[in-house]
């Protein structure tokens, strides 16, 4: 357990579109930690499975979803998940397909990002110290927590006497700067380039949970088909919008039913991140800054 952390709490849920609360859990309380990078989206809700393992919850664009994906306070939110003893990061996302077979609806659980946002978004914990640091990034996502988590979607969508949801993996995702949406000929190269999803806000949210050692991986649900279909009008809000619900409906299904499984596979060493800066700090401890040392403290063991 971390200094201000919560006994046992192991799992961190980001909710994005249409996802601003968990349901069929018990209400602990709600905490706001001040991080070094500022406040996060939204308070965060500590609730307990039936089990009593607690977990924690936080809208990333705010409960109102006031907040826009360029202007997420990323940094905030991971560092305010691990203040309190998070571990391993679920997160939800609302993505266009730019794949036939991946239809509105469905659930998938990506292995690869090409970021396409355009350095408006603070990207490092480390922006803005005299600390140089190079986290590894080839496989965006904790791949044995990918790992434990496809089999337990797929459990989980099976629904009894109708049509189960499809669930996609190994599926690369472009996370573009929003807020508008792509033009036909972006989302055409998008396609080209082997883009199988597109969202906002996957990035920088995964590098920072990266950097600050938290395994993350992603569940993101179809809402529209983007703008690559000839025959079919570009992508508008209402389209996203009538599948949300749905789609929403679901992630909280999905969530609170691997909820459990998920706590026992991390606490068992599920997600592996931890340790994995260690080497990828190259200002050597004699020229770094006392106050970098303490902010950057925050998140990483290296500089205590
Ligand atoms: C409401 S459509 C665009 C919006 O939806 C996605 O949000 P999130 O990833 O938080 O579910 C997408 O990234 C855009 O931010
Ligand atoms: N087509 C799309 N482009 C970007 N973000 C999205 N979120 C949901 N659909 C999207």
């Amino acid at each position: 357990m971390s200094p201000s952390g919560e006994q046992n709490l192991l799992i961190g849920v980001i909710g994005g579109s249409g996802l601003y609360h968990l349901e069929n859990l018990t209400f602990v309380k709600e905490v706001n930690p001040e991080t070094p990078w500022g406040f996060p989206s939204s308070p965060i809700t500590i609730a307990t499975l039936p089990s009593g393992t607690p977990v924690a919850f936080l809208a990333r664009h705010g409960r109102a979803h006031q907040i826009n994906p360029s202007n997420v306070p990323s940094r905030a939110n991971i560092a305010a998940l691990k203040s309190l003893g998070v571990r391993a990061i679920v997160a939800f996302s609302a993505v266009g397909s730019l794949r036939e077979e991946i239809k509105p609806g469905d659930f998938v659980v990506p292995n690869q990002v090409i970021d396409r946002t355009k350095s408006i978004r603070p990207v490092s914990f480390f922006e803005g110290t005299g600390v140089v640091a190079h986290a590894t990034f080839g496989d965006p996502f904790s791949e044995s927590l990918t790992k434990v988590v496809v089999p337990l979607v797929k459990k989980a969508l099976v629904r009894e006497g109708e049509k189960s949801i499809d669930v996609h993996e190994n599926k690369c995702l472009v996370v573009m700067e929003g807020p508008q949406f792509s033009t036909r000929a972006e989302s055409h190269m998008y396609r080209a380039w082997g883009g199988d999803l597109i969202n906002m806000s996957t990035l920088p949210e995964a590098k920072l949970a990266r950097e600050a050692e938290l395994s993350y991986t992603l569940i993101a649900t179809a809402t529209d088909y983007d703008a690559w279909r000839v025959s079919e009008t570009p992508v508008t809000v209402a389209e996203v919008v009538k599948t949300l619900r749905a789609n929403a409906d679901a992630s909280r299904h999905v969530t609170v039913t691997i909820l459990e499984d998920l706590h026992k596979a991390v606490a068992g060493g599920a997600g592996v991140e931890e340790g994995s800066m260690q080497f990828s700090i190259m200002t050597a401890k004699e020229h770094q800054r006392a106050e970098d040392r303490a902010k950057l403290g925050y998140i990483l063991p290296y500089f205590d």
